[in-house]
């Protein structure tokens, strides 16, 4: 048996473009790209936007754009992740807070949509117990979407995502946009998570955010995995990082103000 909960063997997503009359391309988002996740491991994902952070995300969770083409596998707990297992475990074991919180349905009460999945004999008192985790009122299960606000959406996502039987969680850019506390509190949402024994895959741009949380970061860079780096070496001139694009990484962080000439 795997230690592993997650492997990601030789994972390529790539993209079947026509340009001109038949002309047909293909373009890769992800190269090869091989990683493992432990049980109750936070592990950070990092790169520049369109380094295939996201399509990594669905790959996982069988969710890639129709147009896609995956290749390698996908490992939970040592057995291959397809479509049939998926099914199941979407939801229950393997839970997603996806990138935009335009994933929740505008025309249905975020309560409604809290409740979809849960035991419909007790689907309202989980409801109650997963708002009151979240800091979201009561009454707010009544409104719509568009009556709440960014902060809120965000907490919503989390209650219609976080089930106690999740054991993965991939968190696609959970804290863009948000104000320092509120960074903070998704960071904790993510940490309690683990410390109930769930994995996490937290995907970000934010490497102070994934520092905060994750003891192991991958960095990605135009769609291959370049590095997987322990938390600990993001420190001082990052002497301690094994790949240089890592190093360069954290060296050009305006934070961290290498002058010129000082290596
Ligand atoms: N449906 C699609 N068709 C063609 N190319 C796509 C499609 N979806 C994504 N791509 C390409 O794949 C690459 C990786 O995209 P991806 O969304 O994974 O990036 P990302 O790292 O999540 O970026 P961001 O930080 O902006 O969310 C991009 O170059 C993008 O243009
Ligand atoms: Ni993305």
């Amino acid at each position: 048996m795997t230690p592993f909960l997650l492997s990601l063997e030789d994972l390529s997503v790539g993209f079947t473009r026509y340009s001109g009359a038949a002309r047909v391309r293909t373009v890769t988002g992800v190269t090869s790209l091989s990683l493992d996740i432990a049980p109750g491991e936070v592990l950070a994902v990092i790169g520049a936007s369109g380094s295939g952070k996201t399509l990594l995300a669905q790959a996982i969770l069988g969710i890639l754009p129709a147009n896609a083409t995956v290749s390698g596998r996908v490992l939970f707990d040592g057995k291959p992740l397809d479509e049939r297992r998926l099914r199941t475990l979407r939801g229950r074991e393997i839970s997603y807070i996806p990138q935009s919180v335009s994933h929740l349905d505008p025309l249905m009460t975020v309560g409604r949509q809290v409740r979809i999945g849960l035991d419909p004999r007790t689907a309202r008192d989980r409801q109650r117990t997963l708002f009151a985790r979240y800091g979201l009122a009561d009454d707010v299960g009544g409104r719509y979407p568009f009556q709440l606000s960014g902060g809120m959406l965000r907490r919503v996502l989390f209650a219609t995502s976080v089930r106690d039987t999740v054991r993965l969680v991939i968190a696609d850019e959970p804290t863009p946009g948000l104000h320092a506390d509120a960074v903070a509190e998704v960071l904790r949402h993510l940490r309690e998570l683990s410390e109930g024994g769930a994995s996490v895959l937290l995907i970000t741009h934010d490497i102070f955010a994934a520092l905060a949380v994750a003891r192991r970061v991958a960095v990605m860079h135009a769609g291959e995995l370049l590095t997987v780096e322990e938390a600990s070496a993001f420190t001082g001139d990052g002497d301690g990082l094994k790949h240089p694009f890592a190093r360069a990484l954290w060296r050009a962080l305006p934070q961290n103000q290498f002058s010129p000439g000082s290596e």
